[in-house]
């Protein structure tokens, strides 16, 4: 029988024959009876189970039987040969204490490969020996007391308190002890039971305000809980994850897989990360050795084409490639000590190749998701790329999360989206647990028209000239069809969903104290340079007071931080033109104090959590609201005090009502020169969220929204959502009909 096999078993097949005549001259093992174990996956519900308990059943195929909803081995009730048979919240009979709780949290104690797993707090603890004071604990809980939540939706659980009031397994409750939180934050403490509940949930709630592991702990927990489900047979190189988070950004999705590892430690739930997304071919030699197909089928001939017959011993360097990835040489030196080394030495070109690869994080998750995956963490374009490679299948996808959901519309990802969502594989709404999570939904807009009606004019500098002005009324159309998009895309993906808004959605918290400067654009060096040495003067400065920078442009990143190190001000840059190790060699050392001034683009604008962002500075201004509410929320999270620094200028008038409302709403003192520049701008009306006591709203009660129809965009012009309140400056005001103002 042939069966194909993944990379990691090839691997540790080949260190098997390496105990052959042709091997026999090296120093590997000490003979053919020391084969090294396959790395076996074991899936969640098995990994408790002794040694001795029986293999799963090998399937014929990797099709998904849906997760059995009655005891192990009983076919699931109602299956009836539906692609999609059980019903999703079968596994989720009550939080807090309901009975029917299948098989219990103690039985799953046993980890998943345990002996391999690294244990993520000591990790962090070596990493942050500079900040080892207790980072959680000293939270201000008191600082969300006050915040208003509202949610909408039918039958919603009732919030909890405590953790303890949410049964979320011991394993999980020991990390959350080890993370230190003492006690949920009202995100959490909204969207947990509603999760546990089974509900999809669409979830507003102020930057650092803890929406990680609000989406993560019933998803950890579910799993864990969860029945059996029938995994595909050894030797399947495709790996079915239960759980699915899709985050815009690389480092997104590097900080959710972090935090989820530390969530599922010893929980045997594993979490894996896939990010990047550049096509293969610009990723050269490294980006050749990503798809393992090519490394199996001989990566010397795909790849040193060339040199072929120089090689000669192409079955060597075969085995050794193998040997590298499937992760036999861990580091540099271990590679440099191989006893295969030796073919190096005639083909030297390959070594700085296969050493620059091992060393990739992108190296280390392909591996990981080489051996196996409950929580598949990704960014889009990534995970497509697995996808088409049948990497990855989502046939067994129970929980879907979308972190930054307008984000990733905002940056173009709608159709990947759903590729990934709708039309690969992936159990329908229903069947899966779907979440999506912002601190602002909505605004930004890709379309200035919807595509049918202008196609194929592009309009999209025109758009971008108005929304500068802001004085047109197609611009709040255009808003008003991003909002729809959102809208759809929430209407197409959820269920019965809860809509749950936490503070006021899109507002800025009022622990960050905001400050906006009048700065002439030639004058914003001189004058970050005081502020500089202002906190240098007050002591402000290292590992526990780090600045982010914020600039529009990759060249103004680059050339700031060029400029600020010359200045005596480490710094160091993250930008979309970096590459994914730069950017990652910045944010430690970022993080680590080391360069204690990070200038960014808006890559890092959202999500990131970075420990003692001590203040934030708008260099140059967003034309978005919402960008800069998310930047600004790098500072003051988890109920820390920040500062945001913005400055503005003439170039910056199209914000200045939005950035006065803003400022306003969370409790800041606003320049009377800014009240003038808001009064100024079309007719001095109010932002577009503050129509109401909270930015946004379920659109489900304004029944504006009409799926499937081009109605959506004349709804709101026809119903006088935006027209109602008087002209764009007004908002959506009285009487909207969007959702999304
Ligand atoms: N219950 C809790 N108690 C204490 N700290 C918490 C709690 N929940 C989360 N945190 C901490 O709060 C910080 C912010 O959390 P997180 O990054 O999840 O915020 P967020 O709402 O996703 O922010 P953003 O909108 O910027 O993405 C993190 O450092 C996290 O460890």
């Amino acid at each position: 029988m042939t069966m194909r096999t993944s990379w990691a078993d090839l691997a540790a097949n080949s260190a098997a024959e390496n105990s052959g005549p042709a091997f026999s001259a090296n120093n590997v093992g000490t003979g053919s009876t020391v084969a090294p174990s396959r790395p076996v996956y074991v899936p969640p519900h098995l990994r408790n189970r002794q040694p001795s308990a029986e293999a799963p059943a090998p399937a014929p195929a990797p099709a998904y039987s849906g997760p059995s909803s009655g005891s192990s081995g009983s076919s699931a009730a109602g299956n009836s040969g539906s692609r999609w048979p059980a019903p999703r919240n079968d596994h989720r009979s009550g939080y807090g204490g309901g009975g029917g709780r299948p098989g219990g949290w103690g039985n799953r104690s046993g980890g998943w490969d345990r002996g391999r797993e690294v244990n993520p707090f000591e990790e962090e603890d070596n990493a942050e020996e500079a900040f080892n004071e207790q980072e959680n604990t000293g939270i201000n809980f008191d600082a969300y007391e006050d915040i208003p939540v509202e949610t909408s939706g039918e039958n919603v659980p009732p919030p909890v308190n405590t953790f303890a009031e949410i049964d979320l397994g011991d394993a999980l409750n020991q990390n959350i002890r080890r993370c230190k939180y003492v006690k949920p934050t009202p995100v959490q403490r909204h969207a947990i039971p509603i999760s546990l509940g089974g509900r999809d949930l669409m979830a507003c709630a102020q930057t650092g305000s803890g929406k990680t592991a609000a989406f993560c702990f019933p998803i950890i927990s579910g799993i864990m809980r969860g029945q059996p489900v029938q995994r595909p047979p050894r030797g399947v190189r495709t790996v079915y994850p239960l759980a699915l988070v899709l985050s815009p950004t690389r480092e997104l999705s590097m900080q959710i897989h972090e935090e989820a590892r530390k969530f599922s430690f010893q929980t045997g739930v594993k979490v894996v990360v896939a990010y990047g997304g550049a096509p293969i071919n610009q990723q050269y030699l490294l980006g050749a050795l990503f798809p393992f197909d090519l490394v199996m089928k001989g990566v010397v001939d795909n790849v040193f084409s060339g040199h072929k017959a120089a090689l000669g011993t192409t079955q060597l360097w075969q085995l050794f490639v193998k040997l590298v990835l499937a992760g036999c040489c861990r580091s540099s030196s271990e590679i440099l000590l191989h006893p295969f080394r030796a073919l190096l030495d005639m083909h030297e070109f390959i070594l700085p190749i296969i050493l620059q690869f091992c060393a990739s994080e992108a190296f280390a998750c392909l591996r990981d998701l080489e051996r196996g995956v409950d929580i598949l963490v990704a960014t889009p374009g990534r995970l497509v790329d697995l996808l088409e490679r049948a990497r990855v299948s989502l046939q067994m996808i129970r929980y879907l999360a979308l972190d930054e959901a307008d984000r990733m519309l905002d940056m173009g990802f709608e159709p990947q989206i759903r590729k990934i969502v709708e039309q690969m594989d992936m159990p329908p709404p229903g069947v899966r647990q779907t979440m999506l999570f912002s601190a602002t939904f909505p605004k930004e807009i890709q379309d200035f028209f919807p595509t049918s009606f202008v196609s194929p004019l592009s309009l999209g500098p025109a758009y971008r000239l108005l929304l500068k002005l802001a004085i047109h009324p197609c611009v709040r159309a255009a808003s008003f069809t991003f909002q729809c998009r959102l809208s759809r895309l929430a209407s197409d993906f959820l269920s019965n969903y809860i809509f749950l808004a936490v503070g006021r959605v899109g507002s800025s918290t009022d622990l960050i104290v905001q400050r906006v400067e009048y700065v002439q654009e030639s004058d914003k060096r001189s004058h970050l340079m005081d502020l500089l040495h202002a906190q240098r003067a007050n002591g402000v400065q290292g590992k526990q007071a780090l600045t982010l920078v914020f600039v529009e442009t990759k060249k103004g990143a680059d050339s700031l931080e060029h400029w600020l190190c010359l200045n005596g001000f480490p710094a160091t840059t993250i930008h979309g033109d970096r590459s994914q190790q730069e950017r990652e060699l910045a944010l430690r050392s970022f993080k680590s104090g080391n360069t204690p001034i990070l200038v960014a683009t808006d890559v890092a604008a959202r999500g990131l959590d970075i420990p003692h962002v001590a203040h934030v500075v708008n260099f140059d201004l967003p034309n978005d609201i919402d960008d800069y509410v998310h930047r600004i929320g790098r500072t003051g999270r988890a109920g820390k005090k920040g500062l945001a620094t913005a400055f503005f200028n003439d170039n910056n008038s199209s914000l200045a009502r939005a950035l006065a409302d803003l400022m306003q709403e969370a409790n800041q003192e606003v320049p009377a020169w800014l009240s003038r520049y808001a009064a100024r701008s079309y007719g001095g009306g109010r932002n577009r969220r503050s129509g109401g006591r909270f930015g946004s709203r379920d659109f489900r009660r304004e029944g504006s929204f009409t799926r499937g129809s081009s109605d959506y965009y004349s709804a709101g012009n026809s119903s006088g959502g935006y027209g109602g309140s008087g002209g764009y400056a007004g908002g959506y005001g009285p009487g909207v009909t969007s959702a999304w103002d």
